[in-house]
């Protein structure tokens, strides 16, 4: 170990020790000694990463799925050039799993992402997400087009068809399925320029870049990558600049033989404000639904779910009742069941159906509203007589950045997005930002009155 490493290490310990007494004053006793009292600090090679390790995947996954933002936010009040924070497995002494917690970057950056054009500009590390893969991925008659399709696209030689445009509701696996082909088409071809983002972020860099009136870097990096993946398109309608970069990207990418997949929440037809040349470039490839999961299927998902579980015991009825009753979406029935193998393992109760029903509550009775990202852009806008736009614009202005952070926090409070989704939903913004955010509104609930009245109202309205 360097000096520099010592210091660092020394530094991250020290404030290991201050996040231990915190987590341990707030969490309680037997919440701390059972998840995270038996969490190490490892070693890390970044200053700007923290690296913990736990003795089981179970117990990953329960600190990644409940501490993760709290860890996050605990670390940066003390090392405030924290930008990530890794949870790993160990296994018989050495890391057997990495899982991540707050987007770090990954070990070979699988996606390529330049500076933003203006230094000030939104700042994004988009990570693909280990666990989706071609093999976690459950198939039946609803997805199956898709499903094959997306392998297709990830085969070596020339694409068979390009673009693949995915279409489904929320919470239906195109994110999934399109970080899959990421992750086939990179383990066949390691040295592959991918690249991978969000509708907003293709509007918002090209935006910067004519701002500052070079827009060479931008359609270089985009038309360099040898697979494009570009997330949420529903969200490009309206900008015409944008809109005719954009086109002219789908047109050099697909000409150049190169593979394009685009994922929408509806069909291409029914993108409103997107122009129709778009829309027929789109539909020249091939378009595939991912139908809304029906019940089998929905079980199966469970299934495979628990398999990734390895301590957990679901029993079948429990898993039964879940699959029956959670129809929302894939993501809230995957919650349902995190919280239940959770809830069990942290009060030592048998998981069977009554603990099932008596944690649920609410969710299973369908009682609960689900806001969604959206509804809460848009109510924020219309409270602070914004466009919903300038919440995920680059604006800087306090009239702007304000709301935007109230509209981040509760999205945080109450959607089930994490803080990367969140991030990617305003803008294409780092979770950072949102972790930022949520920290600040916090505060300023406490000593603004102001902030304050306005949340109180917001979630008032949202959750009626
Ligand atoms: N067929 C499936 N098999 C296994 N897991 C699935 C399947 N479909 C969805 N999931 C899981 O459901 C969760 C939500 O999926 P994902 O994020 O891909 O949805 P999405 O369609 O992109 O939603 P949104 O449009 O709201 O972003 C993920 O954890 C994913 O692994």
């Amino acid at each position: 170990m360097n000096d520099r490493q010592a210091d660092m290490a020394g530094e991250q310990a020290k404030a290991w020790a201050r996040v231990r007494a915190s987590l341990r004053e707030s969490a309680g006793a037997r919440l701390f000694d059972q998840w995270l009292k038996p969490i190490e600090l490892v070693a890390a090679d970044e200053a700007d990463t923290v690296r913990l390790a736990l003795p089981s995947a179970f117990m990953t996954n329960w600190v990644r799925s409940h501490y993760a933002d709290r860890l996050a936010l605990e670390f940066r009040q003390h090392l405030p050039h924290v930008r990530s924070v890794e949870v790993e497995t160990r296994r018989l002494g050495a890391v057997a799993e990495v899982l991540t917690i707050e987007s770090p970057a990954p070990e070979r950056a699988p996606v390529q992402v330049a500076a933003a054009p203006d230094a000030g500009m939104i700042f994004e590390r988009p990570v693909l997400e280990s666990r989706y893969t071609f093999d976690r991925f459950v198939v039946d008659q609803s997805n199956r087009v898709a499903f094959n399709a997306a392998r297709t696209v990830a085969e070596p030689g020339r694409p068979r068809f390009s673009p693949l445009f995915l279409h489904g509701g929320t919470g239906q696996g195109k994110t999934h399925l399109m970080h899959a082909i990421a992750h086939a088409f990179l383990a066949a071809n390691p040295d592959a320029n991918v690249l991978c983002m969000s509708a907003e972020r293709f509007m918002f860099d090209f935006v910067a870049a004519m701002r500052v009136r070079d827009t060479f870097a931008f359609k270089a990096r985009l038309r360099s990558a040898d697979l494009l993946l570009i997330d949420d398109l529903q969200f490009i309608a309206g900008k015409d600049a944008t809109q005719e970069e954009f086109f002219h990207t789908i047109n050099e990418i697909v000409g150049a033989g190169k593979r394009l997949v685009i994922a929408a929440d509806r069909a291409p037809q029914h993108l409103d404000g997107v122009e129709p040349r778009i829309i027929g470039r789109l539909g020249a490839g091939l378009v595939a639904d991912i139908k809304a999961a029906d019940l089998p299927l929905r079980r199966a998902i469970l299934t495979r779910k628990v398999a990734d579980l390895p301590d957990a015991k679901v029993p079948a009825d429990v898993l039964d009742l879940l699959a029956a009753r959670i129809h929302s979406s894939i993501r809230e029935l995957e919650g349902a069941l995190m919280r239940v193998v959770a809830y069990a393992s942290l009060t030592g109760e048998t998981l069977d159906l009554d603990f099932a029903v008596q944690t649920l509550g609410d969710s299973l009775r369908g009682a609960q509203r689900r806001v969604t990202i959206d509804e809460i852009q848009k109510l924020v806008s219309q409270h602070f007589d914004l466009k919903p736009l300038d919440l995920i614009s680059a604006r800087r202005a306090r009239a702007v950045a304000r709301p935007r952070q109230i509209a981040m926090y509760l999205s945080k409070r109450l959607t089930t997005r994490s803080l990367p989704e969140i991030g990617r939903k305003f803008g294409g913004r780092d979770h950072s930002t949102v972790i930022h955010a949520v920290r600040r509104i916090e505060e300023l609930r406490d000593s603004d009155r102001d902030v304050d009245a306005a949340v109180r109202v917001l979630l008032r309205e949202l959750e009626a």
